[in-house]
């Protein structure tokens, strides 16, 4: 799919992966449309980039506030072309520590912004895409990237919730995609590996380096441009369906 004048929205697109991907496809030429719940970055993020971008505060998590927002993607772009799903949350949580037993309310926080929070915005969003007209060769109508993580393979010790939330994304995204495959919409899931955002900022300067130099090459944290430079791609190449992609430098993640 060509991505100038495409109608563009980005899940926790305030930040991070996602923050990469709006720069480079607003530059790029498409409307693009951050969905996040940190009004504070998005809409920094919104006026930085002009007119062609705008910023809607959404929970993932909420029905109506996704509908709403993408709404207001619609009215700003015209049509709804690409998902990226970025909006994620991680915990660290041991099932039995000295802090005791692993709750289920982080567990479940966790599958609900992760999982049903992708989930939420894939079914709404597929919707919208299903109005488009075919574009192309291929009758092409919409493209969807997730993000998983290699954790949902790697699983480290303290990741039971985030690795079962980011499986479960990699497990839902071949059959969202032969659905959506008469309709024109491709489906692919990005598994990055350590990538040196906010969401490690909380991690010591020296566990970050140590996780850098875990990684075989290259022996550093990814930079979001290089993820957002794969979703770019996805979009662009329209063979990738139904597959996960794993971003990482060969890296496999030891136990903890
Ligand atoms: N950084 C890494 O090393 C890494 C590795 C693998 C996977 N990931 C995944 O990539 C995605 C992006 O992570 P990041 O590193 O850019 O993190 P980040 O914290 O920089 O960005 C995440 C964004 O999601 C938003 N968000 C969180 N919960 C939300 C909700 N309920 N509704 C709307 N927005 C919400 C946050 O406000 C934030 O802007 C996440 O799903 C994360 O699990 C990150
Ligand atoms: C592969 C990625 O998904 C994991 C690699 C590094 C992990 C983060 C390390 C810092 C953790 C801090 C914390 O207590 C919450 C979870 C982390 C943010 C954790 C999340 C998963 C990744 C990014």
């Amino acid at each position: 799919m060509h991505i100038a004048n495409k109608g563009v929205i980005v899940t926790g697109g305030a930040s991070g992966l996602g923050a990469a991907c709006v720069r480079l496809l607003t530059e790029a030429g498409a409307r693009t449309t951050i969905i996040d719940f940190n009004t504070e970055t998005g809409t920094a993020l919104a006026n930085e980039l002009g007119e062609a971008c705008i910023f809607v505060k959404t929970d993932v998590t909420k029905e109506e506030e996704v509908q709403a927002a993408l709404q207001a993607a619609h009215a700003h772009s015209g049509e709804i072309n690409i998902l990226i799903n970025c909006a994620g949350i991680g915990v660290a949580e041991k099932i039995l520590s000295k802090r005791g037993i692993h709750t289920l309310a982080s567990f479940s926080k966790v599958i609900s912004v992760n999982l049903i929070g992708t989930f939420n915005v894939i079914r709404l969003a597929s919707a919208l895409m299903a109005e488009n007209q075919p574009e192309g060769e291929d009758g092409e109508r919409g493209v969807i990237i997730n993000t998983a993580s290699v954790a949902a393979f790697d699983g480290q010790i303290g990741q039971a919730a985030y690795s079962a939330s980011k499986g479960g994304i990699v497990g839902m995204t071949l059959p969202i995609a032969r659905e959506l495959a008469s309709l024109g919409i491709r489906v692919v899931t990005i598994a990055p590996g350590i990538f040196d955002t906010p969401l490690m900022a909380g991690l010591p300067e020296a566990a970050r380096v140590s996780l850098g130099q875990q990684v075989p090459f290259p022996s550093r944290l990814g930079r979001p441009d290089e993820y957002a430079s794969l979703a770019k791609h996805i979009i662009e190449n329209t063979m990738l369906n139904g597959e996960t992609i794993r971003l990482d430098g060969a890296i496999r993640m030891s136990s903890h």
